[in-house]
């Protein structure tokens, strides 16, 4: 008999822990404070099973609880959708002793979090993360945001949750190409800080290619632990992403414009997946990755996404949409676009402003006819 390892516990810079391990989510209760009388629980519509487990536990502790129900993956994190929650609260008598639970993948996460940044200019928010997208990335570090029309996460608040649990026994039913398109933002954490990752990730792969995209891989709580650990120590330096931050949004300027232009049909971990390798190809041809260790590292990039079943190409004949969706990317400044690139394994700089031949060269270099 296999014994499920002990919970871990990840501080966020002393502010809020991250607790990963088997049958966590029962511990909802004990993150929301003595003075919370009412909780809105945020959930999309799969998860009523997993929704009724948070609610009961609430309830068990004599919590005032209201459900929320919201539309499925992207389409949670819009205006409208807010709007209703922000009238369910004001409905309820949500005061700022109150709180928010956001129980879902990134997309709940990411709502849930804005409209508690948002109601009454800040209320508490515990992340229930049920994705590995969610428990590695979106629930931690408190950037919260919705969607407009123009673009992806246009809309946002920096509001870091109370707490985050990431019960991984969860991942049990999640489907394959969600754990994989979470997988993406491991390896973007091994490209920008921990190169580990990406040796655990290689040797699962080698050893077993399924076992390595499925969420009982032995593999797969070291990696949780790494990445959340890569997160929140640059989270905890710098919440508002004055600088260091950026490095966590690689891939992320071509992989939102992909969203973007496919109109949310792409999950999110796929699209970086391929902005990771359209940067890596960015850093080639500027400079920043040279010679033969820059043109491995560039191949690596292709190998371990590949490996994983994560797409690292995109249609051609779309460069237009894809530039002005690029523009509206957070790290832009007036009109001059800024990149997160590698000057090596680990080490992230920015590229500032490059020239459009170059940025559409990129393209020519990821884009293959049938991505
Ligand atoms: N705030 C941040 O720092 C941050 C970081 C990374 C990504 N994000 C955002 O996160 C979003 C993507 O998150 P995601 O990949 O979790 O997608 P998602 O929230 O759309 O979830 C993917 C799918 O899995 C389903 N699901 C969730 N948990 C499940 C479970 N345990 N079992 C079965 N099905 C389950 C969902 O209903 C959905 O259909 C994007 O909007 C992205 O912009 C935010
Ligand atoms: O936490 C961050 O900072 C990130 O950039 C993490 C990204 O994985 C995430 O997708 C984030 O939502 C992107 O933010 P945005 O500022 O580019 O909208
Ligand atoms: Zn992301």
């Amino acid at each position: 008999m296999t014994v499920a390892p002990e919970p871990t516990t990840i501080s966020v810079g002393g502010d809020y822990d991250v607790v990963i391990g088997s049958g966590v989510l029962d511990r909802v209760a004990g993150l929301l404070g003595p003075d919370v009388e009412r909780v809105l629980v945020v959930h999309p519509p799969t998860l009523p099973g997993l929704t009724g487990r948070v609610t009961a536990a609430l309830e068990e502790h004599g919590y005032a609880v209201h459900v929320a129900e919201v539309p499925d993956a992207e389409a949670a994190k819009t205006a409208t959708v807010a709007a209703d929650l922000w009238s369910q609260l004001g409905r309820a008598g949500f005061t700022r002793s109150d709180a928010v639970v956001g129980v879902g993948g990134g997309t709940v996460t990411d709502l849930a979090g804005f409209v508690a940044a948002s109601w009454l200019r800040g209320v508490r928010v515990v992340q229930v993360p049920t994705t590995l997208l969610g428990m590695v990335d979106a629930a931690v570090g408190g950037k919260t945001g919705i969607n407009t029309a123009e673009g992806k996460n246009l809309v946002g608040a920096f509001h870091p949750p109370a707490g985050v649990l990431c019960d991984v026994e969860v991942l049990d039913s999640l489907p394959e190409a969600d754990l994989v398109a979470g997988l993406g933002e491991v390896v973007k954490c091994g490209f920008i800080a921990d190169p580990v990752i990406l040796d655990l990730v290689e040797s699962a792969v080698s050893e077993d290619p399924a076992k390595a995209r499925t969420a009982t891989s032995p593999h797969l709580r070291e990696l949780i632990e790494r990445a959340v650990r890569v997160k929140a120590g640059v989270v905890a330096a710098d919440l508002r992403e004055s600088s260091l931050r950026e490095i966590l949004n690689y891939g992320h300027t071509f992989g939102h414009a992909i969203e973007q232009v496919e109109g949310y049909s792409w999950r999110h971990g796929e699209a970086v997946a391929v902005g990771m390798v359209y940067v890596a190809e960015l850093a080639r041809l500027t400079g920043h990755l040279s010679g033969p260790e820059g043109d491995a590292l560039v191949a690596r990039h292709r190998s371990v996404l590949e490996s994983l079943g994560l797409p690292t190409g995109y249609v051609p004949g779309r460069w237009d949409e894809l530039l002005t969706a690029m523009r509206r990317d957070k790290k832009s400044r007036g009109s001059t676009l800024r990149f997160v690139v590698l000057d090596g394994l680990a080490r992230p700089t920015r590229l500032v402003g490059p020239d459009e031949a170059l940025l559409q060269a990129a393209y020519g270099l990821v884009s293959r006819r049938g991505a």
